[in-house]
């Protein structure tokens, strides 16, 4: 069973001709949940995705799943303590992608901060029990002393303590497509680069059609459908334009910023989440990952395109100044930052909050006049919760239909390649099978580095060192290209450098290394004219241009 450009073809087909009774429109992952759940109950769903899985904002989150400590300061209780249930919820069901681990908030006397000691200690507590957190994993909080031998590279002056918390790091992308693997292998017909454009209605002027493109070949095909969920994210109110149902914009997107520096130039050795010191009621990450260390985010009003949204001087200036502020011997430049992604939180308008920070997190579903249910805002760590309080109202619409299906605990179900006897000892499933890939000729580094990436999928990673060894390109790479290309429906240069390996944010020198060889080994798959390679090729450039921040570089 393969997930490649080939099956993509036969999905458009199946789509094109049979009903189904569910469409999920947009392939982030709120739409990659709700067609696990669906297909976990044997209902017949479509997703359609118009660019790439996590192409919007399941790429370019922080990274993190995390309850929304700081949610905390807005009392946002009820959000937190089901956000933060849920983080034990994906560390089990897919171990080689979410890591548990302590995170530290240190705790500062200076104007605006969010917490005293006092308070830390508090919210810290309140946190651990919103969340259930096992007692292996209790907060702590510890002296500046404490904090100063963990993190030498803080501030000193204003440190008063630190609390120690539990969180986990995550790849957003990685999380949404091992939760589309597993929906298509539990049936789910899915396809990405296929955007919903409009809708057809039946004589009660309820949608049971979806016009849809394919944006490659720009061939338009009809979608006939039971139900159609709008899971469109930042994109919501887009989705639901042009319709006679449709009640008026209800999504506020706000833009977040992350910059990515080399680890030596922010050499922090765990998550840190601290005020931004310029007492504007904001919170950053600082977070370390391989040989990077990325920071972030900004929280602005949004206006313009959503598939690109750009970031400015202003965006730079106040991040560099919340870092070299935070870290004493710390001075961060424009030219440090070796990489940058700019996402758009999927928000709710609050009519009573201006503060785009103070607006919730949380989610909302509604249907309108014509059937059409929208699932908006909530938080990348909540996708699973989401979707069940989706299918609420999506069953209603069946049984309306006189249609019926069986419930499922998605709560059991591992993620594509999570699927491991012990998840709480996945290092062990590392130490046994690395050494396959070390017979086949990688290190030992990049044996372990696969079965870290895709955990029980290794074994059909290994099955592709055929094809993988006609590539011209070390055999590491070469595997990751020839599975993305097999079991990734990975169909451009950007899928693979930005969302199904990091390469883009975290390792840009190997993308310019890698690019040729890659491109190359591309058009032989997938059949790509000189036209379209060329073309391939350029928006790659682009894209690399665009997150090393070039056109500032060059001022
Ligand atoms: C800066 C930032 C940091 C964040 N950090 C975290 C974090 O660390 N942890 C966490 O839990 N949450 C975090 N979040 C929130 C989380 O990222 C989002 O809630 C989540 O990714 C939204 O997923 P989604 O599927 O709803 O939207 P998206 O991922 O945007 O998916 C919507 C999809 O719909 C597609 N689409 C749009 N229109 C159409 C159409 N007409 N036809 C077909 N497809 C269409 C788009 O291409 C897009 O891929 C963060 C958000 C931001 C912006
Ligand atoms: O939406 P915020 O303000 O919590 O910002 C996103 C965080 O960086 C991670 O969720």
């Amino acid at each position: 069973m393969t997930f490649s450009a080939q099956t993509r073809k036969e999905n458009i087909n199946k789509l094109s001709s049979d009903q189904v009774d569910l469409l999920i429109i947009g392939g982030g992952i709120t739409g990659a949940g709700l067609a696990l759940h669906a297909a976990a109950r044997g209902i017949k769903v479509g997703l359609i995705e118009m660019q790439d899985f996590a192409g919007g904002t399941s790429s370019r989150s922080t990274k993190l799943v995390h309850g929304g400590l700081r949610y905390l300061k807005q009392f946002d209780v009820e959000l937190v303590s089901e956000v933060a249930k849920e983080r034990a919820v994906i560390g089990k069901n897919a171990p080689h992608i979410v890591q548990p681990g302590y995170m530290l908030m240190p705790v500062y006397e200076e104007p605006g901060a969010s917490f005293n000691a006092f308070t830390a200690e508090v919210v810290l507590h309140l946190y651990d029990y919103l969340a259930e957190t096992d007692e292996e994993w209790a907060h702590y909080i510890v002296d500046k002393e404490e904090v100063l031998k963990e993190e030498p590279h803080l501030k000193e002056e204003g440190l008063m303590a630190g609390g120690f918390y539990l969180d986990y790091t995550n790849d957003d992308a990685r999380l949404t497509i091992e939760t589309i693997k597993k929906a298509d292998e539990l049936g789910a017909i899915i396809t990405n680069y296929v955007k919903a454009e409009s809708f057809g209605y039946d004589e009660d002027g309820k949608i049971r059609t979806v016009r849809a493109m394919d944006t490659l070949n720009e061939e338009s095909f009809d979608i006939d459908a039971k139900v159609v969920v709008n899971a469109t994210g930042p994109w919501a109110d887009e989705t639901r334009k042009n319709r006679k149902a449709y009640t008026g914009g209800k999504m506020f997107p706000t833009k977040g910023v992350h910059f990515v520096v080399d680890h030596s130039k922010l050499p922090v050795s765990r998550t840190i989440y601290t005020d931004t010191g310029q007492e504007d009621n904001r919170m950053v990450f600082i977070i370390p990952r391989g040989n990077k260390t990325y920071f972030g985010t900004t929280d602005t009003p949004f206006e313009g395109a959503y598939e690109d949204p750009s970031i400015t001087q202003e965006d730079i200036d106040y991040l560099l100044q919340t870092i070299n502020h935070r870290f004493d011997g710390v001075s961060l430049t424009l030219d440090d930052i070796e990489s940058s992604w700019a996402g758009l939180r999927p928000l709710i308008k609050d009519e009573n909050n201006d503060d785009p920070s103070g607006i919730s997190r949380g989610h909302e579903i509604f249907t309108e006049e014509d059937g059409l249910i929208t699932i908006a805002g909530g938080k990348l760590t909540d996708y699973r919760r989401m979707a069940e309080d989706a299918f609420e109202v999506i069953d209603k619409a069946f049984e309306e239909l006189n249609v019926r299906f069986d419930q499922v605990d998605t709560k059991t179900i591992p993620l594509s390649g999570g699927d491991v006897e012990n998840p709480f000892a996945f290092q062990t499933f590392i130490d046994q099978h690395s050494q396959d890939g070390t017979d086949a000729g990688l290190d030992q580094t990049d044996a372990r580095f696969l079965v870290d990436w895709y955990g029980t999928n290794i074994f059909k990673v290994y099955e592709l060192l055929g094809k993988a060894r006609s590539f011209d390109m070390p055999l590491k790479d070469a595997l990751q290209l020839a599975y993305g290309l097999e079991h990734e429906m990975i169909l451009s240069p950007e899928d693979f450098f930005e969302r199904r390996t990091d390469s883009i944010f975290f390792n840009i020198d190997r993308v310019i290394e890698l690019k040729e060889s890659v491109i190359d080994a591309m058009q032989k798959e997938l059949g790509w004219s000189e036209e379209e390679k060329e073309n391939w090729s350029a928006h790659l450039d682009e894209r690399v241009r665009e997150v090393s921040l070039e056109e500032y570089k060059n001022k």
